[in-house]
């Protein structure tokens, strides 16, 4: 198997990137036909803090960050890093150390499907972390991998300079070439949901605004005022 650092990354513009982390993940998602997301076993480990960059990929062995390392070089302000480890593992194999070293490079934050520590000291760091786990095990450096390969983290594939955007819900990956696009689906929905928000707030029903009446009753669903004796037979 051979083993590759790749320095060239094709990233999205910046306001593209700006945009759909305004949008956040739920939208872009949605804008995307539903599509991007990372499974839900990557887990935001702060509140309230939303990021959006270029992918730059990491495919480690199990237990080791000795690519994570060859990855930092490669790093340029903007980028988001995705670490992911070619069989599943929980192992710390990131710290304070190298969120300090990932700051100088200008990252702006980690999405690992994998374990990391030191995780008070991020948060003072003001270093965000998507991760799978936060475990304290520690890792060695000796394996090869790869960086700016294609990778899987929870079950989305991700390739190098992909938007990521990432915030409470999740992290979300996007092909940097549909990058206007989603944003400009997404900057639509903002609107409608801006107009939604508004009838809700008013009182109107969900049922009357989405005109679910008519489905529910040709779904076969009955308002009553009491359920009846013979109970939902
Ligand atoms: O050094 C390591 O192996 C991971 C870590 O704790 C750090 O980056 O601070
Ligand atoms: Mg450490």
């Amino acid at each position: 198997m051979s083993h590759y650092v790749v320095r060239s990354v094709d990233r999205a513009d910046a306001e593209t990137i700006a945009a759909l982390r305004e949008a956040g993940v739920a939208t872009a998602h949605e804008a995307a036909g539903r599509g991007g997301l990372l499974g839900p076993s990557i887990q935001a480990r702060q509140i309230g803090v939303a990021i959006g960059g270029s992918a730059i990929t990491v495919s480690c062995h199990p237990g080791d960050n000795l690519m994570i390392h060859a990855a930092v070089e490669v790093c340029r302000p903007g980028d988001v890093l995705v670490v992911t480890t070619t069989s599943p593992s929980t192992d710390g194999m990131f710290g304070d150390l190298l969120a300090t070293s990932l700051m100088a490079r200008g990252v702006v934050g980690l999405v690992i499907d994998a374990g990391v520590r030191d995780i008070a000291s991020l948060r003072e760091m003001g270093f965000p972390v998507w991760s799978r786990a936060v475990h304290a095990q520690g890792t060695v450096k000796a394996s090869p991998g790869s960086v700016n390969v294609p990778v899987v983290a929870a079950g989305q594939l991700v390739s190098p300079g992909d938007i990521i955007v990432a915030d409470d819900d999740g992290v979300i990956a996007l092909p940097a070439a549909t990058g206007r696009t989603v944003a400009e689906a997404a900057a639509k929905r903002l609107d409608n949901e801006a107009a939604k928000r508004e009838k809700l707030a008013a009182g109107t029903l969900g049922v009357d605004m989405y005109d679910l009446r008519p489905l529910l009753a040709s779904l076969g669903v009955r308002y009553v005022d009491r359920l009846p004796e013979d109970g939902l037979a």
